[in-house]
């Protein structure tokens, strides 16, 4: 039995997405973060990956009925969210359920919010004419609607929204003509801000809003934040409140969305980073999860990066890619040199044979990939090349400072290339590039690298850590001067390294001698 002071049992109605971002997946893990107990229907089965939807089966409307009354019959439901419907079938059985238990006397009724899943992010309609009139009817069943952009304006029968002030027009229109209340969310804005608002017929009655962080690791925000909405109104009682707390927890779920490591194109949001803070204190004070953290703002200034998003739209000129490639090859031969110097210092065969491959596979696979683009013009090193070159040999005397101050090459590559590669397609201008740097293999490589770097570091004495993260440091800030060094961000350029100045890299990318690079 229910009582006043017991959990709350949370229904999620969706799809599933089998790589656990999404649908009913991410709900579950919504529900539970939340503070509630969560239950799944299944409405229809996806084939889906962080890359996107592959198939759907939709199992006979009848069974999702069996499933509902298995659970109604049973169990007190408090609240249900509702997402991929995909047929008329399906929605009006659902209705049909939906009217029994809001219906049936003496029993609280559970509250609906009801997320419409109707465009694919290609922009497609996901629903035909039959599901849309069965969707419109079953609004009236749900307390809260929770389309995204494209899907108000379907919705609104409407242009989509380019701003905010049109965003919540069509969702005041919406909600006037459903009587319903309608949860407008700003994500697909161009916006710095990611505003959220309920409205109803007469406007706003509650806005809330976020920093909108840096991370193509927004697949399942949706799902995820209408089932803590559903279970946070259920604990609560009030919409706003519900709201509220609902929002909070998902922006710091996508800030911490890189922490996870799931695919290589749209990753799931860290529905557990505040919970796992706490059962895992190992791994909040990992030291390398540390370095990694302090370096963000040189991390977020590579992402803001003109030359980083050209090559990910493919809109960055060919003459400024063969410019940075020129660059790169000069700083491969000179650090595969610096791998060969690690391996020869190394402590142990393991690491001694990790250096020698990484050496070796830098040489023939990335100069491979250089070559066949750059025509064997190989061009002068620039000041910025010469630069990072130099921090890298005069790291050259020790293990343990050469193993850290190599180790941002491997990461910072990994990490953007994961993110670049969620853009990749066969007609992508830079396709085998942005597929060198996201495979599965530079993935192992880079969590060796991150291991071993980590071992050494174990073992060091608090003197040589300082030293290591000192060269973790600045191989980083001359990752981003590196990045930053191509026409695509001089000064004047469209968009230029908003936060250069501010990390001290005119000195980082200025000092020493050029040293002879082959
Ligand atoms: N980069 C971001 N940073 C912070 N918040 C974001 C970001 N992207 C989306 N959001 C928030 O995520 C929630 C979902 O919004 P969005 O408009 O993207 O919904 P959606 O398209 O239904 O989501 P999805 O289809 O990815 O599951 C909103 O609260 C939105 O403000
Ligand atoms: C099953 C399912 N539901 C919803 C979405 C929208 O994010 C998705 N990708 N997959």
């Amino acid at each position: 039995m229910n009582t006043m002071n017991s959990t709350k049992n949370i229904l999620s109605i969706a799809g599933s997405d089998p790589s656990g971002g999404a649908g009913i997946q991410a709900d579950l893990k919504s529900i539970a973060a939340a503070g509630g107990y969560g239950m799944a229907a299944i409405s229809a089965l996806t084939a889906q990956n962080t890359r996107g939807v592959r198939a759907v089966h939709v199992p006979p409307a009848g069974f999702l009925t069996e499933q509902l009354l298995a659970i109604s019959e049973d169990i007190s439901i408090d609240a249900i969210k509702i997402g991929m419907l995909a047929n008329a079938q399906v929605i009006d059985e659902l209705g049909t359920w939906l009217a029994q238990i809001r219906g049936a006397a003496g029993t609280a009724v559970p509250a609906v919010v009801l997320d419409p899943v109707m465009v694919a992010t290609s922009g497609d309609s996901l629903l035909d004419a039959a599901a849309d009139a069965a969707l419109r009817r079953l609004f009236v069943h749900a307390d809260v609607i929770t389309p995204n952009i494209p899907e108000l304006a379907v919705l609104a029968r409407s242009p989509e929204a380019a701003d905010w002030d049109s965003a919540v027009s069509q969702a005041r229109m919406l909600a006037a003509e459903y009587d319903v209340l309608v949860l407008a969310k700003g994500g697909h804005l161009d916006s710095e801000r990611c505003r959220d608002a309920l409205i109803d017929a007469d406007g706003v009655l509650l806005e809330v809003e976020s920093r909108r962080h840096a991370t193509g690791n927004t697949h399942g925000t949706g799902c995820s934040l209408s089932a803590a909405l559903a279970t946070h109104y259920a604990r609560t009682g009030n919409w706003g409140t519900a709201l509220r707390h609902a929002k909070d927890w998902l922006s710091d779920a996508i800030s911490r969305a890189d922490e996870l490591s799931v695919g290589s194109g749209h990753g799931p949001i860290n529905h557990f980073a505040g919970l796992w803070d706490g059962i895992r204190p190992a791994q909040a004070h990992d030291p390398l999860a540390q370095w990694w953290e302090r370096i963000s703002p040189i991390r977020a200034g590579i992402d803001e990066l003109g030359f980083i998003r050209a090559l990910k739209d493919g809109s960055l000129a060919r003459e400024d890619f063969e410019d940075y490639l020129g660059q790169d090859a000069l700083y491969l031969r000179t650090y595969a040199r610096c791998m060969s110097r690690a391996a020869e210092l190394a402590p142990d065969t393991e690491s001694q044979r990790f250096w020698a491959a990484s050496a070796s596979g830098c040489l023939e696979e990335e100069l491979k990939l250089h070559r066949g683009r750059l025509d064997e013009r190989v061009p002068e090193p620039s000041a910025t090349t010469t630069a990072y070159l130099n921090h890298l040999l005069a790291a050259s005397h020790d293990y343990a400072v050469l193993a850290a101050a190599l180790l941002p090459c491997f990461w910072i590559y990994q990490d953007t290339g994961t993110r670049l590669a969620a853009a990749n397609h066969e007609a992508h201008p830079y396709t085998d590039w942005l597929a060198t740097y996201s495979s599965p293999e530079f993935d192992a490589a880079t969590a060796a690298a991150i291991d071993l770097v980590a071992g050494v570091h174990a073992g060091a004495d608090a003197r040589a850590r300082a030293a290591m993260w000192r060269a973790f440091e600045a191989s980083s800030a001359h990752e981003l001067a590196f990045f930053a060094q191509t026409a695509a961000d001089a000064p004047g350029a469209a968009a230029g390294p908003k936060r250069a100045a501010g990390l001290g890299l005119a000195g980082a990318a200025g000092h020493g001698e050029p040293v002879p690079v082959r």
